[in-house]
This record gives structure tokens, C-alpha cells and sequence, in this order.
């Protein structure tokens, strides 16, 4: 199993007064895996626990009790370099994440120097394979982001997620900002992408007919707690609880 979640649970302590403290529950119970190969929706509103879920899965943060289990083997936040291989992340406003100041380019290279162990021609060729496999040019190496559109800003978001070949790509509301025309676009790519390579993906998001479309199986979050869990097309027919059965169809009303 490429990644397997149990039991995970995460509490935040507010301070409400001087002396006062109030608890937050983030994420109680929760547990799913992942295949290689396949999509993983994580779907929920505001306050529902994705983000808190992403923060642990990258190593940000620490749960309070339960597993990660990467590639079989148990998370560790100070070991994250070495995930970089397996896992890679793409926030929200990816593209406009990118240095201004820096070339394409020099920013893949830089990923690369810092995880790999490759010298520098070794590295060039990476680099334009990498551009190549996401329909971008050699000499894009030499732009600066403001020089791309905005399609190509998020293949280059993209390179930069996938030049250390993951295993796992987690995209935390990262097409959600996309116009559409732009996002199906990146979509299908993403699915080219997971077909060559076997490449998995969760996706965390709030748009319902995305996942309907790529995701393979569905996780329904609602403050904190899991409520729906199992395949798309299952979830979508027979969610057992209200608050999925309202989420989808909102979507596809
Ligand atoms: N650092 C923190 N300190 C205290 N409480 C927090 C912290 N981070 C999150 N929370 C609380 O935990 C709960 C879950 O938050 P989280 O950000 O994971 O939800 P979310 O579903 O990702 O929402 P959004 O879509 O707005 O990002 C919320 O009630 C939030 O207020």
C-alpha cells in the first residue's frame, strides 16, 4: 500500500482568555489508504479537518495519536527530505508560489540539489525531460515566471512538484482557482500523467464534479470526523449520511 492512514487524531488548544484554554478537535479517527495508481477526494467544508490532514501528511505537523504509513513505512517529520521521492505537495495558488526573481531553470535545479545526489549534467537532463513531460520547452529553463501564461505557470508548479518523481502528488485545492478551460486542461494531464507513471493523487478540494470525474474513491470530512467513505461511484449513490448526501448534491444539482 503506498499510503495507509489509522486512527489519526489531532486537537488544538486555543487560548480564549488568560488563563483559559479551549479545545479544537481537527481530525478524530480518521483512516483511509491509498494504491498506487489511484485518486483519493477528500472533500469537506471550512473547518472540516482537510487542511489539518495535509499539514500531517507533510510532516508540518504531528498528530496527537495514530499512523501514517508511507510506502509501509511509519512517517517520521525529520526524516522529510527523504519523502520528497515519495510524496510532493501542491497548494492552493501554486503558480503564484513561484520565485519571481528566479529562471525556471534554476529553481528545478535547485530542487534538485537539494534531494538528489546528481551532478550537474545529470541534472540538466532531468530538468528538460521534466519540462518535456509536461508539454513545456527546453528553453523555458531560461524564463522568469512572469514570461509564462497562466497555463504554463501551473506546468511549472507542476514540474517542480514532479521533478523528483513522487510517488504521490497531494493537491490541496490546487485546480480549485483554475478557470475551467485551464483546469480541464491540467486535468487531463494529470490523469496522462497518473496512466504513464502510475502516479497517485489525493485530492483535497470542494468541487464535487472534479472528483466525480477523476477521483477513485471518496472521503466525505465534516468537523473532523470521517462520515462517507468507499469508491465515487458508491458514495455518490448511496451516501449514508445527510450532510454527503447534501455536499453531492449541491454538486450536481
Ligand atoms: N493552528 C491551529 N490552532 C488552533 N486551531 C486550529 C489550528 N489549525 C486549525 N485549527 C482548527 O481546526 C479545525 C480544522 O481546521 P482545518 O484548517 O484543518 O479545516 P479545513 O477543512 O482545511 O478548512 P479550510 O478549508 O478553511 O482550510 C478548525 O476548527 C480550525 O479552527
Amino acid at each position: 500500500m503506498l499510503l495507509e492512514v489509522r486512527q489519526l487524531c489531532k486537537t488544538y488548544r486555543k487560548q480564549s482568555g488568560w488563563f483559559s484554554h479551549r479545545s479544537v478537535v481537527a481530525l478524530e479517527n480518521i483512516s483511509f489508504t491509498l494504491q498506487q495508481g489511484k485518486t483519493l477526494a477528500i472533500v469537506g467544508e471550512t473547518g472540516s479537518g482537510k487542511s489539518t490532514l495535509a499539514k500531517l501528511l507533510v510532516g508540518i505537523e504531528k498528530p496527537d495519536s495514530g499512523d501514517i504509513l508511507l510506502a509501509e513505512q511509519q512517517l517520521k517529520s525529520r526524516h522529510f527530505r527523504q519523502y520528497n521521492h515519495i510524496i510532493r505537495f501542491i497548494f492552493q495558488d501554486a503558480a503564484k508560489s513561484l520565485n519571481p526573481h528566479q529562471k525556471v531553470g534554476q529553481m528545478l535545479d535547485d530542487v534538485l540539489r537539494y534531494s538528489t545526489q546528481l551532478d550537474t549534467t545529470q541534472r540538466n537532463v532531468k530538468i528538460r525531460q521534466t519540462l518535456k513531460q509536461l508539454g513545456l520547452l527546453d528553453e523555458h529553463s531560461d524564463y522568469y515566471p512572469h514570461m509564462f501564461s497562466g497555463g504554463q505557470l501551473q506546468r511549472v508548479a507542476l514540474a517542480r512538484a514532479l521533478i523528483l518523481d513522487p510517488k504521490l502528488l497531494i493537491l490541496d485545492e490546487a485546480l480549485t482557482a483554475l478557470d475551467p478551460s485551464l483546469r480541464a486542461q491540467i486535468v487531463n494531464l494529470l490523469l496522462e500523467l497518473q496512466q504513464k507513471n502510475g502516479l497517485a493523487y489525493l485530492l483535497i478540494t470542494n468541487h464535487l464534479r472534479l472528483v466525480r470525474h477523476i477521483a477513485d474513491d471518496l472521503l466525505v470530512l465534516h468537523q473532523g470526523r470521517m462520515l462517507d467513505y468507499g469508491s465515487t461511484s458508491h458514495v455518490f449513490a448511496h451516501a449514508e449520511h445527510d450532510y454527503s448526501r447534501k455536499l453531492i448534491n449541491s454538486a450536481t444539482a
